[in-house]
């Protein structure tokens, strides 16, 4: 084999976090992320006004008290998790073929810089992997937008392919059942929720092929080619597999939608809602799932771990327990190391 061989470039890419817990730095990646057309898909001066004028000054504060009760030594879980998950990757794959590196959609470290250093590897390929194992245009689509903005400067595209979601993927699943039943530990709870990040429902009909998803069960509710990337769809299906795999009884298993932002409607049902209606049944047992994310973050460990868990005991609720997230567990590197191989 000769030295000289071109190589393949893997990017992986997560969403973006704050450089700190400071106010003005949370407050400049709110404005980075929300400005973003695919995320708030607005035409640019009402989004501009809705962001800087009332998003980012308010919710800034109220943010970074947030990011407070998260940040750790080595900073911010969802940068550290990913760090650990690219150095795992490396470790796994050849170097003789494979470059590897990680960025964030908004903030640091860019995509812009992780694209530079496999253009100066001279890689043949890039691989980019958005790390959102359900499609959606505000997350996956907005990745491949930035990559395709960034390549439309270069002199020469090397091939770019995009992972565009994995959520069939069997050591996806294989490493959620594993991190299940490790907080399981034989024991039953009375209803198993599993609670996505959420979406407003007007981006899930603008990407409906022919209008199909009306975001009722006759799409969201079964897989098939025609709602391939239909995002609310994709999850219900996530949470068929896992149920499946775990054997948990259909009865006791919910999906729901967390992280609402603004007045407009988002898809159905809310987590906060299902958190009431159970407390009203009498349900005191619940373990959750995160599948949306594949990294500890503010979502999981603040808003599903402390504050929905706040909600559920101060209705009535007696255990809340959260899975924790995929993170660098050693069947999910698998489960990237293969989807690279397959991609290659
Ligand atoms: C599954 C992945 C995600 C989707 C889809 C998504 C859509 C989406 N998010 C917002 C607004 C916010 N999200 C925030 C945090 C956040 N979101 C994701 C993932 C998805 N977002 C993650 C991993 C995180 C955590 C980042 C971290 O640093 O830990 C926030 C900021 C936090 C806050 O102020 O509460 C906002 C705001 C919208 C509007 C949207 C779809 C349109
Ligand atoms: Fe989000
Ligand atoms: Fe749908």
């Amino acid at each position: 084999m000769t030295k000289n061989k071109a190589k393949v470039g893997v990017l992986l890419v997560n969403l973006g976090t704050p450089d700190s817990t400071a106010t003005g730095d949370v407050r400049k990646y709110l404005r980075e992320f929300l400005m973003d057309g695919r995320v708030i898909d607005f035409p640019f001066i009402p989004r501009w006004m809705l962001v800087n004028l009332i998003i980012a000054p308010f919710r800034a504060p109220k943010s970074a008290n947030e990011y407070r009760k998260l940040w750790t030594d080595r900073g911010s879980p969802l940068l550290f998790h990913t760090e650990d998950l690219r150095d795992k990757l490396i470790a796994k794959l050849d170097p003789q073929t494979y470059v590897v590196e990680m960025a964030m959609r908004y903030q640091s470290p860019s995509i812009e810089d992780g694209l530079e250093r496999l253009n100066k590897a001279n890689v043949k390929k890039i691989i980019v992997l958005p790390l959102f194992p359900q499609y959606a245009s505000a997350t996956n689509g907005s990745v491949a937008d930035k990559v395709m903005e960034i390549a439309r400067g270069w002199q020469i595209i090397p091939n770019i392919t995009f992972i565009s979601n994995f959520v069939e993927h069997p050591l996806f699943l294989e490493a959620w059942a594993e991190l299940g039943k490790e907080m399981m530990q034989g024991q039953e709870y009375d209803k198993y929720l599993f609670s996505y990040h959420g979406l407003p429902e007007r981006q899930i009909r603008k990407g409906s092929v022919d209008g199909y998803c009306q975001l009722s069960d006759k799409c969201c509710g079964n897989y098939t080619k025609k709602n391939q990337f239909c995002y609310r769809g994709q999850c219900f299906h996530t949470t068929r597999l896992l149920a499946e795999k775990l054997g948990l009884p259909e009865d006791k298993v919910l999906t729901c939608f967390q992280s609402r932002l603004g007045k407009d409607p988002w898809i159905k049902p809310y987590t906060e809602d299902i958190i009431k209606e159970l407390a009203e049944k009498g349900v005191k047992k619940v373990l959750v799932f995160s599948p949306a994310f594949v990294a500890d973050c503010l979502e999981t460990t603040v808003e599903v771990g402390e504050e929905y868990k706040e909600e559920f005991e101060e209705l009535g609720g007696e255990q809340w327990d959260l899975v924790p997230s995929l993170n660098s567990n050693d069947t999910w590197v698998e489960c990237v190391k293969d989807l690279v191989l397959t991609n290659t």
